[in-house]
């Protein structure tokens, strides 16, 4: 059981409604039961067959079924109460708002349910609380109320969580609308993607594009800049080629991630060519993009073409020159650096902490104490910027290359950041390149007080150790590793030989022209670059695949209701407001496989079943499909006929159901709950096709005083041989 016990989704509990979210239709009374094999490890949530719970007992069955020895264990879900208490409009929500998000071969979709009445008083509530910046507060009380919102509410909640990154929030807000049943359009579909992809979440958000009718440009957008985000660059670089061949014209935003990709994939051919697009799709330059560009550039070590963009490029502002000086920097040309700097400055802008970072560690390369300590009081004392940790690295590590170490530990002791490991992780590194003991202990002991996993400075600390001849030291920092189980990735270059990007892990030898790659990549003869190691997919939490499944599993829907019902037609169940799916009218149930089609049966993952009073063997249908095919089935139908008798073999299949619920109506003469059904006309027979015209939903009161009524009109009626009016009367 993987997905949905994770305490993310759980923490929806509080907030389910207390009724089925159905309850504005239909007044739903209690669900009587939820069979004992079926229960779930949260009290807090009702067991209503609507709430998260089913998707819960589904996602369990998922996991079931994934298990090869256990026959395929299906669903059944039973809805009953008297007329009129919303039974076919429920059965119709649950299929529509459950199968959605998926494609059906069936088709049924063509026909849509009236959407559940919204309450603007809450619509109205929730857009004041999101313009008066109290999103919490809204997500909250929106979450309580079990009631979908408007379209245009929903959006404005999510735009809000996507702009303030409240991205947990957004979730439970898509979490809120699948627990009500409520069927996002297009545009929310989008911007639910938009809230995934941002928040790293992009199975989800692959998902929802998936299943988007109409993929315009943002949402391409929205996947490239995801997965550029998470570290999926290659992926990131697919979307904005499908993008491209589904004949949407990239924008600037979608170049902005584009050549972020490129520059950390260190991938020139592919960033040239979209440079090329671009420059034919005339994006008019903006600062965004030309700092990409250079950056990306630089990255792929093309530094003359780099500094001929920034050039030519005629908005600049602190990022473009940030962009630069820290491309300079990253190929350790420290004049340029510094000229460069310079000239920022002349030219009026204002640098940042980026630029002063990028300032400092040339600084620290070009072997340059004094005008490293005189950049870094200027940024403190002329522009105001206080020095983060990198900042106070780089000083260390500008004294600790001058061989300084013991004003590198002054300097450190002294700073407001010696509680970062990375500016003890710069003095273990220069007393690593000195071998000074003593301070090597220091600093290491400082480092992994606050930097506790990173294998990387194990690996360092024991190559200092190494190279100082401590091998004991070495030992005991090696089986410190091996104990906590640390490994340190291999390191690896990535190298583009003819547009194709290879990985080199450390003396990797597998390249057919490996032998020709180290000699060009010792003399420097093309670019080699160290980039990060991707991203892997498994860091995708699992609450995603919660909300996966409870989108991916619905496939297949098939819809059946009795042939004797022919108040509508028979193509298609319809409720008493007038919503209708497209079923299959039949007279027995056993007849439906052979029907349908054995193949297309073994495909459906959903069977719906309205006026199930009638079918006879409801019973062994219900038992295999659900036992045997792993069918989720659900029923809908009279419990009691208008004698309030059992009515055919519903009330047989609870025994075998997962939930039962029953739902009331509201009794014509009172208004108060109606349990029953009367029937106004003098017919005996129990089956009697009718509406309105005929029955009407009453509490027991006006059942008993209603039929006592019928009864002796009945009486009177008969016992003078006149014919009986259709109507009782109030
Ligand atoms: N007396 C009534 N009580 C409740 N709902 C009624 C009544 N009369 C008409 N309706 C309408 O019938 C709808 C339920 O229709 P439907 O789902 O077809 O019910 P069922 O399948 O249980 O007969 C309600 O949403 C409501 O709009
Ligand atoms: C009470 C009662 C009802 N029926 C019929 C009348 C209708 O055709 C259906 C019920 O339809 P609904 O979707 O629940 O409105 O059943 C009957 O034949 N006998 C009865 O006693």
């Amino acid at each position: 059981m993987k997905s949905i016990l994770n305490p993310k989704f759980s923490a929806l509990s509080p907030h389910l409604p207390k009724t089925s979210p159905f309850s504005l239709f239909s007044r739903p009374h209690d669900t009587i039961f939820r069979n004992n094999s079926q229960q779930l490890p949260f009290p807090s949530l009702k067991a209503t067959p609507f709430s998260s719970n089913s998707f819960l007992s589904r996602a369990q069955n998922r996991t079931l079924q994934t298990e090869p020895t256990r026959p395929p264990s299906g669903e059944i879900h039973v809805i009953v109460g008297p007329m009129f208490a919303g039974k076919t409009t429920t059965l119709l929500r649950r299929i529509q708002s459950e199968s959605a998000n998926s494609n059906h071969s069936s088709g049924i979709l063509s026909f849509q349910v009236k959407p559940r009445r919204t309450d603007p008083y809450l619509d109205n509530v929730l857009k004041g609380l999101c313009v008066s910046g109290r999103l919490t507060e809204a997500v909250g009380l929106l979450c309580r109320t079990g009631l979908p919102v408007h379209q245009r509410t929903y959006s404005l909640l999510l735009q809000e969580c996507i702009f303030w990154k409240q991205y947990e929030r957004g979730r439970r807000i898509h979490a809120q609308m699948i627990v009500v049943g409520f069927v996002p359009n297009e545009y929310l579909k989008t911007k639910l993607l938009i809230l995934y992809a941002k928040s790293g979440y992009l199975e989800t958000a692959s998902f929802l594009f998936d299943n988007l009718a109409d993929k315009g440009l943002i949402p391409w957008n929205a996947m490239v800049a995801g997965y550029v985000q998470k570290g999926l660059e290659e992926v990131g670089l697919e979307f904005f080629c499908g993008m491209r061949q589904a004949g949407l014209r990239p924008d600037q935003y979608t170049f902005a991630s584009v050549f972020r990709a490129c520059a950390t994939l260190a991938a020139l051919e592919p960033g040239k060519q979209a440079h090329a697009v671009m420059i034919k799709s005339q994006i008019t330059e903006n600062v965004v993009i030309n700092s990409a560009l250079i950056d990306m550039y630089f990255k792929c070590s093309c530094i003359c073409d780099g500094r001929l963009l920034f050039e030519k490029c005629l908005s600049r502002n602190t990022i473009t020159w940030s962009t630069l000086i820290s491309g300079y920097g990253q190929h350790g040309r420290v004049m340029e650096v510094l000229d460069s700097f310079q000239r920022m400055l002349s030219e009026g802008f204002r640098p940042n902490y980026v630029t002063f970072l990028a300032v400092l560690v040339a600084c620290s390369h070009g072997g340059l104490i004094d005008e490293g300590h005189k950049y870094f009081q200027s940024m403190i004392r002329d522009y105001g910027i206080m020095p983060q940790g990198k900042h106070y690295a780089a000083i260390v590590d500008l004294l600790g290359r001058a061989g300084k170490l013991r004003e590198a530990y002054d300097f450190v002791l002294k700073s407001p950041c010696k509680e970062h490991s990375v500016v003890w992780g710069a003095l273990l590194g220069a007393c690593k390149i000195h071998g000074d003991v003593e301070l090597l202990n220091i600093a290491s002991k400082k480092f992994f007080e606050f930097e506790r996993v990173n294998a990387g400075k194990y690996t360092v600390l024991s190559n200092a150790y190494a190279s100082s001849g401590l091998w004991e030291n070495v030992e005991e920092v090696r089986s410190t590793m091996r104990e906590s189980g640390m490994m340190k990735e291999p390191g690896y270059s990535r190298i583009e030989v003819q547009s194709e990007v290879y990985c080199f892990f450390k003396g990797d030898k597998s390249h057919q022209q490996a032998d020709e790659i180290y000699q060009s990549s010792n003399s420097g003869s093309f670019s080699m670059l160290l980039s990060k190691h991707c991203a892997s997919t498994d860091a995708i939490t699992e609450s995603v695949e919660a909300f996966t499944g409870i989108f991916s599993y619905w496939k297949n829907v098939a819809i059946i209701k009795s042939s004797k019902d022919t108040r509508y037609g028979l193509d298609s169940i319809v409720t008493h407001d007038g919503a209708k799916l497209p079923c299959w009218a039949l007279t027995n149930l056993s007849s439906f496989k052979q029907k349908f089609g054995i193949e297309a049966y073994e495909k459906l993952d959903v069977i719906g079943i309205d006026e199930a009073q009638f079918f006879e063997d409801l019973y062994d249908f219900c038992r295999e499909a659900a036992d045997h095919d792993g069918k989720t089935v659900i029923v809908a139908g009279l419990d009691g006929n208008y004698l309030r008798r059992s009515f055919g073999s519903v009330l047989d299949i609870i025994p075998l159901a997962d939930t039962v619920t029953k739902l009331t109506a509201l009794c014509e003469i009172c208004g108060k709950r109606a349990f029953f059904t009367l029937r106004k006309t003098q017919e005996k027979q129990v089956e009697l096709i009718g509406g309105g015209d005929v029955y009407m939903p009453v509490c027991r009161h006006h059942y008993v005083n209603g039929q006592v009524a019928v009864e002796a009109a009945r009486f009177v009626l008969e016992s003078h041989k006149v014919e009986c009016p259709s109507h009782i009367h109030k």
